[in-house]
Protein backbone atom coordinates (compact mmCIF):
# COMPACT_ATOMS: atom_id res chain seq x y z
CA UNK A 1 0.00 0.00 0.00
CA UNK A 2 1.25 3.66 -0.59
CA UNK A 3 1.52 6.57 1.59
CA UNK A 4 -1.53 7.75 3.25
CA UNK A 5 0.13 11.11 5.05
CA UNK A 6 1.35 13.58 2.35
CA UNK A 7 3.74 15.86 4.43
CA UNK A 8 5.14 19.31 3.17
CA UNK A 9 8.35 20.43 5.07
CA UNK A 10 9.27 23.67 4.62
CA UNK A 11 12.96 23.42 5.75
CA UNK A 12 15.42 20.22 5.55
CA UNK A 13 15.75 19.98 9.59
CA UNK A 14 12.09 20.55 10.26
CA UNK A 15 11.70 17.39 8.00
CA UNK A 16 13.65 15.26 9.84
CA UNK A 17 12.08 16.79 12.98
CA UNK A 18 8.30 15.54 11.55
CA UNK A 19 9.55 12.21 10.34
CA UNK A 20 10.68 11.63 14.07
CA UNK A 21 7.92 12.36 15.22
CA UNK A 22 5.44 10.57 12.75
CA UNK A 23 8.07 7.16 13.12
CA UNK A 24 7.86 7.42 16.81
CA UNK A 25 3.91 7.48 16.19
CA UNK A 26 4.29 4.02 14.33
CA UNK A 27 3.76 5.44 10.80
CA UNK A 28 6.68 4.36 8.28
CA UNK A 29 7.74 7.19 7.38
CA UNK A 30 10.60 7.93 4.92
CA UNK A 31 11.71 11.74 3.85
CA UNK A 32 12.64 12.91 1.05
CA UNK A 33 14.73 15.77 -0.28
CA UNK A 34 12.51 18.02 -2.82
CA UNK A 35 9.99 16.65 -5.14
CA UNK A 36 11.29 13.47 -6.27
CA UNK A 37 11.20 12.89 -10.49
CA UNK A 38 10.52 8.53 -9.74
CA UNK A 39 7.58 7.06 -8.02
CA UNK A 40 6.50 6.43 -4.95
CA UNK A 41 8.12 4.60 -2.14
CA UNK A 42 6.66 1.27 -1.31
CA UNK A 43 5.65 0.32 2.47
CA UNK A 44 5.48 3.78 4.09
CA UNK A 45 2.71 5.17 5.75
CA UNK A 46 3.90 8.63 5.18
CA UNK A 47 6.53 10.72 2.95
CA UNK A 48 7.96 13.58 3.73
CA UNK A 49 9.33 16.17 1.04
CA UNK A 50 11.67 18.85 2.39
CA UNK A 51 12.15 21.70 0.90
CA UNK A 52 13.93 25.16 1.39
CA UNK A 53 11.46 27.53 1.00
CA UNK A 54 10.75 29.05 4.28
CA UNK A 55 12.83 32.15 3.32
CA UNK A 56 12.79 32.26 -0.60
CA UNK A 57 10.84 34.36 -2.71
CA UNK A 58 6.42 34.06 -1.93
CA UNK A 59 6.39 32.74 -5.77
CA UNK A 60 8.71 30.20 -5.24
CA UNK A 61 7.82 28.94 -2.26
CA UNK A 62 4.63 28.54 -3.54
CA UNK A 63 4.89 26.93 -6.63
CA UNK A 64 7.51 24.31 -5.06
CA UNK A 65 5.00 23.53 -2.35
CA UNK A 66 2.22 22.39 -5.37
CA UNK A 67 4.63 21.19 -7.20
CA UNK A 68 5.61 18.77 -4.03
CA UNK A 69 1.43 18.57 -3.35
CA UNK A 70 0.95 17.20 -6.86
CA UNK A 71 3.40 14.69 -6.22
CA UNK A 72 1.96 13.54 -3.15
CA UNK A 73 -1.66 13.56 -4.33
CA UNK A 74 -0.49 11.15 -7.09
CA UNK A 75 0.98 8.95 -4.46
CA UNK A 76 -1.95 8.45 -3.33
CA UNK A 77 -1.98 10.55 0.15
CA UNK A 78 -5.18 11.20 1.36
CA UNK A 79 -4.03 14.15 4.13
CA UNK A 80 -2.05 16.46 3.86
CA UNK A 81 0.69 17.82 5.94
CA UNK A 82 2.44 21.59 5.59
CA UNK A 83 5.01 21.90 8.30
CA UNK A 84 7.04 24.94 9.31
CA UNK A 85 9.23 25.78 12.06
CA UNK A 86 7.60 25.38 16.04
CA UNK A 87 8.80 29.04 16.44
CA UNK A 88 6.48 29.86 13.14
CA UNK A 89 9.88 31.31 11.31
CA UNK A 90 8.98 33.70 8.66
CA UNK A 91 9.50 36.74 6.92
CA UNK A 92 6.60 39.55 6.79
CA UNK A 93 5.81 38.57 3.24
CA UNK A 94 5.23 34.59 4.49
CA UNK A 95 6.08 31.89 3.89
CA UNK A 96 3.66 30.59 5.98
CA UNK A 97 0.28 32.52 4.99
CA UNK A 98 0.63 32.17 1.44
CA UNK A 99 1.63 28.53 1.36
CA UNK A 100 -1.38 27.98 3.35
CA UNK A 101 -3.75 29.34 0.88
CA UNK A 102 -2.04 27.98 -2.37
CA UNK A 103 -2.26 24.73 -0.74
CA UNK A 104 -6.00 24.90 0.54
CA UNK A 105 -6.99 26.28 -3.06
CA UNK A 106 -5.21 23.34 -4.69
CA UNK A 107 -7.09 20.84 -2.62
CA UNK A 108 -10.39 22.61 -2.55
CA UNK A 109 -10.71 23.12 1.45
CA UNK A 110 -11.83 26.41 3.23
CA UNK A 111 -10.70 25.42 6.82
CA UNK A 112 -7.29 24.55 8.28
CA UNK A 113 -5.64 24.46 11.39
CA UNK A 114 -1.85 26.59 12.16
CA UNK A 115 -0.17 24.93 15.29
CA UNK A 116 3.03 25.22 15.50
CA UNK A 117 3.32 24.11 19.30
CA UNK A 118 6.18 21.70 20.18
CA UNK A 119 5.96 21.58 23.88
CA UNK A 120 8.63 18.58 24.25
CA UNK A 121 10.82 21.86 23.10
CA UNK A 122 9.27 24.24 25.30
CA UNK A 123 7.38 25.26 22.49
CA UNK A 124 3.41 26.36 24.18
CA UNK A 125 0.40 27.81 22.41
CA UNK A 126 -1.50 29.92 25.04
CA UNK A 127 -4.43 32.23 23.94
CA UNK A 128 -2.77 32.00 20.51
CA UNK A 129 0.63 33.54 22.19
CA UNK A 130 3.25 31.49 20.81
CA UNK A 131 6.16 31.13 24.41
CA UNK A 132 9.87 29.36 23.94
CA UNK A 133 10.83 27.88 27.11
CA UNK A 134 8.51 30.15 29.09
CA UNK A 135 9.41 33.25 27.22
CA UNK A 136 7.10 35.09 24.52
CA UNK A 137 8.70 34.12 21.11
CA UNK A 138 9.15 38.08 20.70
CA UNK A 139 11.52 37.72 23.98
CA UNK A 140 13.25 34.83 23.06
CA UNK A 141 16.69 34.39 21.04
CA UNK A 142 14.17 34.24 17.91
CA UNK A 143 13.68 37.95 17.86
CA UNK A 144 17.72 37.87 16.57
CA UNK A 145 17.15 34.89 13.84
CA UNK A 146 19.60 36.18 11.05
CA UNK A 147 16.81 35.72 8.66
CA UNK A 148 13.74 35.38 10.50
CA UNK A 149 13.72 37.41 13.14
CA UNK A 150 10.37 37.04 15.05
CA UNK A 151 8.71 40.13 17.13
CA UNK A 152 5.47 38.98 17.80
CA UNK A 153 3.80 36.69 19.99
CA UNK A 154 0.33 37.03 18.90
CA UNK A 155 0.40 33.99 16.21
CA UNK A 156 -3.07 35.53 15.14
CA UNK A 157 -2.07 38.58 14.30
CA UNK A 158 0.70 37.22 12.87
CA UNK A 159 -0.88 34.85 11.02
CA UNK A 160 -3.29 37.45 10.06
CA UNK A 161 -0.38 39.42 8.61
CA UNK A 162 -0.24 37.21 5.71
CA UNK A 163 -2.68 35.15 5.22
CA UNK A 164 -5.65 35.94 2.79
CA UNK A 165 -8.38 35.32 4.71
CA UNK A 166 -10.11 35.36 8.55
CA UNK A 167 -7.50 33.89 10.75
CA UNK A 168 -9.14 32.65 14.52
CA UNK A 169 -8.14 31.25 17.83
CA UNK A 170 -9.37 28.19 19.25
CA UNK A 171 -8.22 28.44 22.86
CA UNK A 172 -7.14 25.70 25.38
CA UNK A 173 -10.36 25.92 26.77
CA UNK A 174 -11.96 24.01 23.72
CA UNK A 175 -8.68 22.13 23.47
CA UNK A 176 -8.59 20.55 27.11
CA UNK A 177 -11.94 19.22 26.42
CA UNK A 178 -10.71 16.86 24.03
CA UNK A 179 -10.97 16.19 20.08
CA UNK A 180 -14.84 16.06 19.95
CA UNK A 181 -15.46 19.61 21.82
CA UNK A 182 -12.28 20.97 19.59
CA UNK A 183 -13.27 19.74 16.04
CA UNK A 184 -16.91 21.88 17.16
CA UNK A 185 -14.96 24.73 17.77
CA UNK A 186 -13.36 24.48 14.21
CA UNK A 187 -16.91 24.06 13.26
CA UNK A 188 -18.57 27.78 14.99
CA UNK A 189 -15.34 29.11 13.68
CA UNK A 190 -15.92 28.13 9.93
CA UNK A 191 -19.21 29.71 10.91
CA UNK A 192 -18.22 32.44 11.51
CA UNK A 193 -16.04 33.16 7.99
CA UNK A 194 -12.65 32.05 9.50
CA UNK A 195 -10.31 30.30 7.16
CA UNK A 196 -7.61 29.18 9.91
CA UNK A 197 -7.53 28.49 13.74
CA UNK A 198 -4.54 29.40 15.47
CA UNK A 199 -4.59 26.08 18.11
CA UNK A 200 -3.42 26.73 22.02
CA UNK A 201 -1.18 23.55 22.94
CA UNK A 202 0.56 23.12 26.17
CA UNK A 203 0.92 19.28 26.76
CA UNK A 204 1.19 16.36 24.71
CA UNK A 205 -2.34 15.35 25.80
CA UNK A 206 -3.42 18.64 23.72
CA UNK A 207 -1.27 17.43 20.64
CA UNK A 208 -3.32 14.09 21.10
CA UNK A 209 -6.73 16.04 21.37
CA UNK A 210 -5.78 18.35 18.16
CA UNK A 211 -4.86 14.92 16.52
CA UNK A 212 -7.98 13.52 17.23
CA UNK A 213 -10.33 16.40 15.74
CA UNK A 214 -8.00 16.79 12.61
CA UNK A 215 -9.14 13.72 11.51
CA UNK A 216 -10.75 13.72 8.09
CA UNK A 217 -9.67 17.46 7.52
CA UNK A 218 -8.00 17.12 4.27
CA UNK A 219 -5.04 19.48 5.33
CA UNK A 220 -3.48 20.78 8.24
CA UNK A 221 -0.55 22.87 8.86
CA UNK A 222 2.05 23.38 12.08
CA UNK A 223 4.92 22.47 13.70
CA UNK A 224 5.87 18.67 13.80
CA UNK A 225 4.17 18.36 17.38
CA UNK A 226 0.57 17.83 16.18
CA UNK A 227 2.03 15.03 14.28
CA UNK A 228 1.69 13.23 17.32
CA UNK A 229 -2.21 12.75 17.38
CA UNK A 230 -2.42 12.39 13.67
CA UNK A 231 -1.36 8.16 13.43
CA UNK A 232 -4.24 7.25 16.07
CA UNK A 233 -7.11 8.20 13.27
CA UNK A 234 -5.22 6.04 10.88
CA UNK A 235 -4.87 3.28 13.20
CA UNK A 236 -8.44 3.60 13.80
CA UNK A 237 -9.41 3.02 10.66
CA UNK A 238 -7.00 0.04 10.19
CA UNK A 239 -4.59 2.03 7.47
CA UNK A 240 -1.51 1.39 9.47
CA UNK A 241 -0.53 -2.24 9.52
CA UNK A 242 2.94 -2.43 8.78
CA UNK A 243 5.47 -2.94 11.58
CA UNK A 244 7.41 -0.82 12.73
CA UNK A 245 11.19 -1.11 12.10
CA UNK A 246 11.55 2.54 11.81
CA UNK A 247 14.51 3.56 14.30
CA UNK A 248 17.23 0.75 12.94
CA UNK A 249 19.49 1.99 10.57
CA UNK A 250 22.05 0.14 8.83
CA UNK A 251 25.60 0.38 10.27
CA UNK A 252 27.93 3.43 9.45
CA UNK A 253 31.10 4.89 9.80
CA UNK A 254 33.70 6.79 8.89
CA UNK A 255 35.15 10.17 10.39
CA UNK A 256 32.88 12.34 12.28
CA UNK A 257 32.92 15.80 11.77
CA UNK A 258 30.04 18.85 12.90
CA UNK A 259 29.38 21.55 10.23
CA UNK A 260 27.48 24.57 12.04
CA UNK A 261 25.65 27.23 10.23
CA UNK A 262 23.06 28.21 13.01
CA UNK A 263 23.30 31.38 15.14
CA UNK A 264 20.38 29.89 17.19
CA UNK A 265 20.94 30.30 20.78
CA UNK A 266 21.20 26.58 21.45
CA UNK A 267 23.47 26.22 18.83
CA UNK A 268 25.41 28.79 20.36
CA UNK A 269 25.88 27.09 23.57
CA UNK A 270 26.52 24.03 21.60
CA UNK A 271 29.35 25.20 19.74
CA UNK A 272 30.79 27.30 22.63
CA UNK A 273 30.99 23.44 24.62
CA UNK A 274 32.47 21.85 21.65
CA UNK A 275 34.64 24.12 20.79
CA UNK A 276 36.41 23.62 24.10
CA UNK A 277 36.74 19.58 23.57
CA UNK A 278 37.44 18.90 19.74
CA UNK A 279 39.36 21.21 17.09
CA UNK A 280 37.37 23.79 15.61
CA UNK A 281 37.54 25.99 12.67
CA UNK A 282 35.94 29.35 12.03
CA UNK A 283 34.51 30.60 9.08
CA UNK A 284 34.67 33.89 8.80
CA UNK A 285 31.84 35.44 5.85
CA UNK A 286 33.63 38.43 5.51
CA UNK A 287 36.75 36.81 4.76
CA UNK A 288 34.61 35.13 2.06
CA UNK A 289 33.37 38.24 0.85
CA UNK A 290 37.01 39.17 0.37
CA UNK A 291 37.52 36.22 -1.75
CA UNK A 292 39.79 33.89 0.54
CA UNK A 293 39.83 30.40 0.05
CA UNK A 294 38.36 29.90 3.06
CA UNK A 295 36.59 26.28 2.01
CA UNK A 296 40.13 25.29 0.89
CA UNK A 297 41.91 26.08 4.40
CA UNK A 298 38.95 24.44 6.17
CA UNK A 299 39.76 21.37 4.20
CA UNK A 300 43.16 21.24 4.33
CA UNK A 301 42.83 21.65 8.24
CA UNK A 302 40.30 19.32 8.57
CA UNK A 303 42.72 16.73 6.55
CA UNK A 304 45.39 17.33 9.57
CA UNK A 305 42.79 16.73 12.18
CA UNK A 306 40.32 14.55 11.52
CA UNK A 307 41.70 11.52 12.62
CA UNK A 308 41.61 12.50 16.16
CA UNK A 309 38.29 12.35 16.31
CA UNK A 310 35.26 14.78 15.91
CA UNK A 311 36.08 18.06 14.47
CA UNK A 312 33.85 21.33 14.36
CA UNK A 313 33.79 23.63 11.14
CA UNK A 314 31.31 26.88 12.20
CA UNK A 315 30.31 30.13 11.48
CA UNK A 316 27.87 30.52 14.31
CA UNK A 317 28.36 33.87 15.87
CA UNK A 318 26.33 36.14 18.30
CA UNK A 319 23.47 38.05 17.13
CA UNK A 320 25.83 41.65 17.45
CA UNK A 321 28.82 39.91 14.89
CA UNK A 322 25.91 38.77 12.58
CA UNK A 323 24.33 42.45 12.19
CA UNK A 324 27.42 43.88 11.84
CA UNK A 325 27.95 41.22 9.17
CA UNK A 326 24.74 41.79 7.70
CA UNK A 327 25.05 45.77 7.66
CA UNK A 328 28.16 44.90 5.33
CA UNK A 329 27.44 42.21 2.85
CA UNK A 330 23.61 42.52 3.29
CA UNK A 331 21.20 39.94 5.31
CA UNK A 332 20.44 37.50 2.40
CA UNK A 333 24.41 37.74 0.51
CA UNK A 334 25.88 36.89 4.08
CA UNK A 335 23.27 34.12 4.54
CA UNK A 336 23.94 32.99 1.17
CA UNK A 337 27.47 32.89 1.15
CA UNK A 338 28.06 31.27 4.31
CA UNK A 339 25.67 28.59 3.34
CA UNK A 340 27.59 27.63 0.16
CA UNK A 341 31.04 27.83 2.46
CA UNK A 342 29.94 25.40 4.31
CA UNK A 343 28.28 23.28 1.90
CA UNK A 344 31.59 22.78 -0.39
CA UNK A 345 33.09 22.15 3.08
CA UNK A 346 30.77 19.36 3.52
CA UNK A 347 31.17 17.93 0.10
CA UNK A 348 34.74 18.28 0.74
CA UNK A 349 34.80 16.33 4.26
CA UNK A 350 32.94 13.90 3.04
CA UNK A 351 36.09 13.47 0.18
CA UNK A 352 38.21 13.08 2.81
CA UNK A 353 36.39 10.01 4.56
CA UNK A 354 33.91 11.74 6.70
CA UNK A 355 30.82 8.87 7.25
CA UNK A 356 29.00 10.56 10.20
CA UNK A 357 27.79 14.16 10.05
CA UNK A 358 25.93 17.16 12.18
CA UNK A 359 24.24 19.64 10.89
CA UNK A 360 23.40 22.82 12.63
CA UNK A 361 20.78 25.20 10.86
CA UNK A 362 18.15 24.41 8.88
CA UNK A 363 18.94 26.98 5.82
CA UNK A 364 22.79 25.36 6.42
CA UNK A 365 21.31 21.55 6.49
CA UNK A 366 19.54 22.43 3.45
CA UNK A 367 22.55 23.88 1.48
CA UNK A 368 24.72 20.96 2.89
CA UNK A 369 22.51 17.99 1.98
CA UNK A 370 21.87 19.65 -1.72
CA UNK A 371 25.54 19.99 -2.45
CA UNK A 372 26.07 16.22 -1.30
CA UNK A 373 23.28 15.18 -3.37
CA UNK A 374 20.96 13.38 -1.09
CA UNK A 375 18.44 12.58 -2.50
CA UNK A 376 16.15 10.83 0.64
CA UNK A 377 16.62 10.12 4.09
CA UNK A 378 15.82 6.68 6.16
CA UNK A 379 14.75 7.95 9.85
CA UNK A 380 16.54 6.59 12.82
CA UNK A 381 17.04 6.67 16.27
CA UNK A 382 16.68 10.47 17.97
CA UNK A 383 19.31 12.05 19.80
CA UNK A 384 17.19 14.84 21.36
CA UNK A 385 13.34 15.39 20.84
CA UNK A 386 13.22 16.82 17.27
CA UNK A 387 16.32 15.22 15.98
CA UNK A 388 17.57 12.12 14.50
CA UNK A 389 20.11 10.40 13.32
CA UNK A 390 19.26 9.15 9.81
CA UNK A 391 21.11 7.86 7.01
CA UNK A 392 21.54 9.02 3.47
CA UNK A 393 19.41 7.70 0.84
CA UNK A 394 20.01 8.41 -3.20
CA UNK A 395 16.29 8.66 -4.37
CA UNK A 396 12.91 7.75 -3.22
CA UNK A 397 12.91 4.26 -4.49
CA UNK A 398 16.21 3.47 -2.94
CA UNK A 399 16.41 0.56 -0.65
CA UNK A 400 19.64 1.50 0.83
CA UNK A 401 22.00 -1.18 0.23
CA UNK A 402 25.09 0.94 0.03
CA UNK A 403 27.86 -0.96 2.39
CA UNK A 404 28.29 2.03 4.82
CA UNK A 405 25.63 5.23 3.98
CA UNK A 406 26.48 8.55 4.92
CA UNK A 407 25.12 9.41 8.64
CA UNK A 408 23.44 12.56 9.08
CA UNK A 409 22.01 14.29 11.93
CA UNK A 410 19.97 17.55 10.90
CA UNK A 411 19.74 19.78 13.54
CA UNK A 412 17.25 22.70 14.15
CA UNK A 413 19.27 25.57 15.43
CA UNK A 414 17.31 26.11 18.76
CA UNK A 415 17.34 22.03 19.21
CA UNK A 416 19.14 19.68 21.25
CA UNK A 417 20.83 19.82 24.40
CA UNK A 418 23.98 22.06 25.12
CA UNK A 419 26.40 19.10 25.08
CA UNK A 420 24.36 18.00 22.00
CA UNK A 421 27.65 17.87 19.25
CA UNK A 422 29.70 15.81 22.04
CA UNK A 423 26.85 13.40 23.10
CA UNK A 424 25.86 12.21 19.74
CA UNK A 425 27.59 9.76 18.43
CA UNK A 426 27.45 7.74 21.21
CA UNK A 427 23.49 7.26 19.78
CA UNK A 428 24.61 5.85 16.92
CA UNK A 429 25.09 2.44 16.62
N1 LIG B 1 28.50 34.70 11.06
C1 LIG B 1 27.41 34.84 10.30
N2 LIG B 1 27.07 36.02 9.78
C2 LIG B 1 25.95 36.14 9.00
N3 LIG B 1 25.15 35.13 8.66
C3 LIG B 1 25.46 33.91 9.16
C4 LIG B 1 26.60 33.71 9.99
N4 LIG B 1 26.65 32.42 10.32
C5 LIG B 1 25.60 31.83 9.74
N5 LIG B 1 24.89 32.71 9.03
C6 LIG B 1 23.65 32.46 8.26
O1 LIG B 1 22.54 32.47 9.15
C7 LIG B 1 21.54 31.59 8.66
C8 LIG B 1 21.16 30.63 9.79
O2 LIG B 1 20.02 29.94 9.42
P1 LIG B 1 19.84 28.40 9.69
O3 LIG B 1 20.94 27.62 9.07
O4 LIG B 1 18.45 28.08 9.24
O5 LIG B 1 19.96 28.28 11.25
P2 LIG B 1 18.77 28.09 12.32
O6 LIG B 1 18.34 26.69 12.22
O7 LIG B 1 19.39 28.42 13.62
O8 LIG B 1 17.66 29.01 11.91
C9 LIG B 1 22.14 30.87 7.47
O9 LIG B 1 21.70 31.47 6.27
C10 LIG B 1 23.64 31.07 7.66
O10 LIG B 1 24.36 31.00 6.45
O1 LIG C 1 9.80 23.01 14.22
C1 LIG C 1 10.97 23.26 14.48
O2 LIG C 1 11.34 24.05 15.36
C2 LIG C 1 12.02 22.62 13.63
O3 LIG C 1 11.58 21.46 13.03
C3 LIG C 1 12.45 23.58 12.59
O4 LIG C 1 11.78 23.73 11.58
C4 LIG C 1 13.61 24.37 12.93
O5 LIG C 1 14.15 25.14 11.88
P1 LIG C 1 15.63 25.71 12.05
O6 LIG C 1 15.71 26.36 13.41
O7 LIG C 1 15.84 26.68 10.93
O8 LIG C 1 16.55 24.54 11.96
Amino acid sequence: MGPILGCIADDFTGGTDLAGMLVKSGMRTVQLIGVPDGPPPVGVDAVVIALKSRTSPVEDAVAESLAALRWLQQAGCRQFYFKYCSTFDSTPRGNIGPVTDALMRALDVGFTIACPAFPANGRTIYQGYLFVSGEPLNESGMRHHPLTPMTDANLVRVLQRQAGGKVGLAAHASVEQGGVVLAERFAALREQGCRYAIVDAVSDKDLMAIGAACDGMPLVTGGSGIALGLAQNFRRQGLLTGCDAAAALPATGGLRAVISGSCSSATQRQVAIMRCQAPSFHVDPLRLARGDDVAAEALAWAAANLAQGPVLVYATATPETVKAVQAQLGVEQAGGMVEDALAAIARGLVALGVGRMIVAGGETSGAVVRALGVGGLRIGPEIDPGVPWTTALRGAGDDDTAAAPLALALKSGNFGSDDFFLKAWSRLS
